[in-house]
C-alpha cells in the first residue's frame, strides 16, 4: 500500500526543524512520499503578511534534493479557510489506496480538539505527534487524552493504520518560525536554522 506523509504548516519561514521532521517520518515509517503543504487562510491564527506563494516557494526551494520530500500547494490555492479536514479528504480522493500518515508538533496536538472536525480528522489517516521542547504532555485534556489512549501504537511499519496515533522519534529541536523571524527582524544570521536563509535576507520581508 503506498503510504503519503503529510506535513502542514504556516511555514513562516521553514527552518530546518521543519525539514528534519519530515525526513525523520520518512525514513522511520518508509514512505513513499512527504508532502509539505503550506496553508494559505489559516482558521486559526492571523494571517501572516508573507503571501502563501512566497511561503510555498521557499518551503519548495528548501527541499531541493530532498528524496521523497515535495512542496504541495493545494491550500495555497484554495479560497477560503484551509481546514486539515478537507486537505485529508482531497488526498485520499485523489489516491484511495494509500494510507496517508499526518504529523504535527506537540503544540499543535495540545490544541487539537479546537480543530475543525477533530476526531473524524482522526479517523482519517494515522496521526504522529513530534516531541518540541517546553510543550509536555501533561495537563492534556481530557478529550485528548482519551482519544490517545484508544488509539496510541507504537509508530512503526507494521502498526501504520488509520485512526492510529503514534509519537515520532525525533530530536528535540529548539528552532522555531518566531525565532526565525525574530533574529530577521534584528538582522542576525539565520543561516544555522534555515537553507533558504539567502532568499529571506533578499526578499527584506522579514525586516521590520
Ligand atoms: N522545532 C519543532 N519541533 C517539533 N515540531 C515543530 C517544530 N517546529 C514546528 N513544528 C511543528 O510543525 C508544524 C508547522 O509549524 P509552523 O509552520 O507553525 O512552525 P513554527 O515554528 O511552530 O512557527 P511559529 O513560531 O510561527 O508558530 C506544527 O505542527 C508545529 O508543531
Ligand atoms: O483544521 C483546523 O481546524 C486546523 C487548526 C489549526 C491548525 N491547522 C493546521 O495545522 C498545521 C500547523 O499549524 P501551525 O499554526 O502550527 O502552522 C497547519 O497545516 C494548519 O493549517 C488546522
Amino acid at each position: 500500500m503506498q503510504k503519503i506523509g503529510i506535513f502542514g504548516g504556516t511555514f513562516d519561514p521553514i527552518h530546518y526543524g521543519h525539514i528534519e521532521l519530515a525526513r525523520c517520518m520518512r525514513d522511520q515509517l518508509q514512505l513513499d512520499e512527504v508532502r509539505l503543504i503550506p496553508t494559505g487562510l489559516p482558521p486559526h491564527r492571523e494571517m501572516p503578511p508573507v503571501s502563501p506563494q512566497q511561503r510555498f516557494d521557499w518551503v519548495k526551494a528548501a527541499i531541493v534534493g530532498e528524496t521523497g520530500l515535495m512542496a504541495d500547494d493545494r491550500e495555497v490555492r484554495r479560497n477560503g479557510y484551509c481546514y486539515t479536514i478537507d486537505t485529508l479528504i482531497e488526498l485520499q480522493q485523489d489516491t484511495p489506496d494509500a494510507l496517508l500518515v499526518w504529523l504535527i508538533g506537540a503544540d499543535s496536538w495540545l490544541n487539537l480538539n479546537r480543530w475543525h472536525r477533530w476526531r473524524e480528522l482522526l479517523d482519517m489517516g494515522h496521526l504522529l505527534i513530534a516531541a518540541r521542547p517546553d510543550y509536555a504532555f501533561e495537563g492534556l485534556s481530557p478529550d485528548l487524552s482519551e482519544e490517545f489512549a484508544r488509539r496510541c501504537v507504537i509508530a512503526n511499519t507494521d502498526t501504520l493504520s488509520r485512526g492510529k496515533i503514534s509519537l515520532l522519534s525525533s530530536p528535540l529541536m529548539p528552532v522555531s518560525s518566531t525565532l526565525v523571524r525574530e533574529m530577521l527582524a534584528r538582522g542576525e544570521d539565520v543561516s544555522a536554522l534555515t537553507p533558504v536563509w539567502r532568499q529571506l535576507e533578499s526578499s527584506g520581508l522579514y525586516r521590520f
